[in-house]
């Protein structure tokens, strides 16, 4: 079944997600505007920088909209900034700085500090078969602490004692500190494609 999957294009890294889904058979749009987002099945929230990305929002009043779609279980997947976007508490919050919030995690802002601030790793993720996941990591946030209702998806080591967590789900709400739509591997969005085309066979009903 076909499904329409928008990425949030206030700010940030939206043409390589549109045409990640494209490839998984999604129709991709871009949204600005609380008529566009009506029309999607799920959200992609790409990168790009949060504190911007939240200004815009509550600029052009977006938020609103869009909180209550988060809330009424629309499929999203946040990614690096996106994921401090859906986080329900930031640390290194830019002054006056506010999320959408949905996901029970705590993310810091630049989590893995200067020296590695950006880097590049294969990973094991949860639900994704096959070989390991590359992900490229820009400015990341990192996951301080997940609520219990919080699966944790994808870990790396560091960058302070243990593991650090970099990707979650929650419901329908997905989230990786990593970029999925610049390493050619689809499978992140594959499993938000499968989760929108769940949304709107839901919606439509059994003849749809
Ligand atoms: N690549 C990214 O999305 C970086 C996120 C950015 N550091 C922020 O805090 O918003």
């Amino acid at each position: 079944m076909t499904c329409r999957v928008g990425v949030l294009a206030l700010q940030g890294d939206v043409a390589e997600h549109l045409a990640a889904l494209r490839r998984c058979g999604a129709e991709a749009v871009t949204v600005r505007r609380e008529a566009e987002l009506a029309t999607v099945d799920a959200l992609v929230l790409p990168g790009g920088e949060s504190s911007a990305m939240d200004r815009l929002l509550r600029a052009t009043g977006l938020d609103v909209p869009l909180r209550g779609r988060l809330r009424d279980g629309m499929p999203a997947l946040g990614s690096c900034a996106g994921m401090i976007l859906l986080a329900d508490r930031v640390e290194g919050a830019a002054p006056g700085q506010r999320t959408l919030g949905g996901l029970d995690v705590t993310v810091r802002r630049n989590g893995f500090g200067r020296q590695v601030d950006s880097f590049e790793t294969d990973l094991v993720m949860a639900g994704l078969p096959g070989p390991a996941l590359h992900a490229v990591f820009i400015r990341a946030p990192r996951v301080v602490q997940a609520g219990p209702g919080v699966q944790v998806l994808a870990t790396v080591a560091g960058p302070v004692a243990g593991d650090t967590i970099v990707a979650v789900r929650q419901g329908a709400l997905l989230a990786t500190a990593f970029h999925p739509e610049v390493s050619g591997d689809d499978r992140v969005h594959r499993v938000l494609v499968d989760l929108a085309r769940g949304a709107r066979s839901q919606r439509e009903g059994p003849q749809g």
